[in-house]
């Protein structure tokens, strides 16, 4: 994916200052920057929930043309949320089966004429989910109501509800957010895995820098929307413009 010159303004803000950046296929792409430095506008973007005023996002190789949120997932991408958006009330496996809707193809005409096909999809949906439920180690908390979890364990039924659509590229939106340390551990090596096992292509927002640096191949550094690094983790530590812009150096 290559997000070439995106300019994204609100009103008079302008969120994100022409950036460019690409996200190779198989890599754990970070996107790091001080509060309000224009990352979640930049996976909205990439997600297809905000549309840039100007520049264009080019994902397998071309244009992507105005899209739908709906249908960008379509074109395999998935995505998880800063603040948890799961259906409390429901139990673990049916929140991880709501990341199948994608795929369910068969409709409710096409059901009733062709039963066969349906339960073959529906086979294949149970497949998939149970899968996921087994990789990320939930299997014992798949019938308990997302309402009784503990934060931890919430963050990755909703990383199971992502995988859940078999993704080429997935959008974790702090997934470590308001983790402890123990927390942190488990869901950095779920996000290895999912990338080894799967060969996912991962793009992240994480505050956690210890964490960023050891998952992360490549990283973009942002700053009052613009780009002021882009590099492995080792090329963005030695950056004099990161380092200022964490340190809190005036800007002239
Ligand atoms: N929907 C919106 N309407 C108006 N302004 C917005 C909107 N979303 C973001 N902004 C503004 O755009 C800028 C970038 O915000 P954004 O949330 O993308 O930053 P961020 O780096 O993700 O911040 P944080 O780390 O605090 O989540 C901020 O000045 C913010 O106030």
């Amino acid at each position: 994916m290559e997000m070439k010159n995106i300019t994204l303004r609100f009103g008079g803000v302008k969120a994100i200052t022409d950036i460019s950046f690409n996200i190779r296929e198989g890599e754990i792409r970070a996107i790091i920057g001080p509060n309000g430095a224009g990352k979640s506008s930049m996976l909205n973007v990439i997600s297809g929930f905000y549309i840039p005023q100007e520049g264009e996002v080019w994902y397998k190789g071309a244009p992507r043309p105005q899209m739908k949120p709906y249908e960008v997932a379509q074109q395999g991408i998935a995505r998880t949320f800063q603040n948890i958006a799961l259906f409390e009330g429901m139990s673990v496996l049916d929140n991880v089966m709501t990341g199948r809707l994608n795929h369910m193809k068969t409709g409710i005409f096409a059901q009733a004429l062709w039963k066969g096909k349906a339960e073959k999809e529906e086979e294949a949906n149970r497949e998939q989910v149970e899968k996921v439920i087994d990789f990320l180690e939930i299997q014992h908390i798949r019938k308990t109501p997302v309402s009784r979890l503990p934060y931890g364990l919430k963050k990755r039924v909703e990383l199971a509800r992502a995988l859940a659509a078999e993704p080429s590229l997935l959008l974790l939106d702090e997934p470590m957010a308001g983790m402890n340390v123990e927390e942190k551990e488990d869901m950095s090596r779920f996000i290895l895995d999912v990338n080894d096992e799967f060969g996912t292509t991962i793009a992240l927002i994480e505050h956690d820098m210890g964490v960023v640096m050891d998952l992360s191949d490549r990283v973009v550094v942002m700053d009052y929307g613009k780009k002021i690094g882009d590099g492995t983790p080792d090329e963005v530590r030695s950056n004099q413009d990161v380092i200022d812009a964490y340190l809190g150096v005036a800007h002239d």
